[in-house]
């Protein structure tokens, strides 16, 4: 398990009219992954982007897609996403019946899994699909929407996934969604956090700023 902080920029705070030229922005900016909030209007209140934007989007950089699915019935998408280009694909385990079958979906479509957790979803839920994800993707806000305050009794969540993953010596990356700017970062890289997802963060101040952002959330 490597400790360097991932930076993993939420392009829902890109300018949508210019969506290529944005992921072109913060891969050369320096990014680590590109998060790509997938929303349908029913398992979350707010409607996004689908597998031809994300297939619109792979000829723009070759930092990993790191696709985090908010849609439900999850499991019908699964290939599209793959196909589209996706590396790394996060799924909720209130999306669909048997989340240990999606996560098994999930790798053998090659395919990096993770599991999400809602902030009122408990780390427990981990307990039998610890041993077979890539990936522990905690919501710091609820989802739906960028721009939202960082809830900050996720940090407990974080410490214990933290443990879990230690435990089990397994190579996990722990990331955290929502909220994170520059006083709530330190926090959560401190609780074991290590990839940030950042959308307001990353994209304020337009393309001129998003290398100083980048690098100021990593620490540096
Ligand atoms: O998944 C989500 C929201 O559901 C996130 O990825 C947000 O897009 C993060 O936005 P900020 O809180 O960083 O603005
Ligand atoms: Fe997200």
């Amino acid at each position: 398990m490597t400790s360097s902080i991932l930076i993993s920029p939420s392009i829902l705070s890109a300018d949508f009219a210019r969506l290529g030229e944005e992921v072109r922005a913060i891969d050369e900016a320096g990014c680590d992954w590109v998060h790509i909030d997938v929303m349908d209007g029913h398992f979350v209140p707010n409607i996004t982007i689908g597998p031809m934007v994300v297939k619109a989007l792979r000829p723009h950089t070759q930092k990993p897609f790191d696709v985090h699915l908010m849609i439900s019935p999850v499991d019908l998408y699964l290939d599209a996403f793959a196909q589209a280009g996706a590396d790394i694909i996060t799924v909720h385990p209130e999306a669909g019946p048997h989340i240990h079958r999606t996560v098994q979906h999930i790798k053998s479509l090659g395919v990096k899994a993770g599991v999400v957790l809602n902030p009122g979803t408990p780390a427990k839920m981990l307990d039998y699909l610890i041993d077979d994800i890539d990936l522990i993707l905690i919501m710091s806000v609820n989802p739906g929407f960028g721009g939202q305050s960082f809830i900050e009794n996720q940090l407990r969540k974080i410490e214990a996934c933290r443990k879990m993953i230690d435990k089990s010596g397994r190579d996990i990356r722990l990331q955290v969604d929502g909220g994170i700017d520059l006083v709530t970062a330190p926090k959560a890289i401190v609780a074991g956090a290590d990839v940030l997802v950042a959308g307001t963060a990353t994209f304020r101040g337009g393309p001129s700023a998003y290398a100083d952002n980048i690098r100021k959330l990593r620490g540096g």
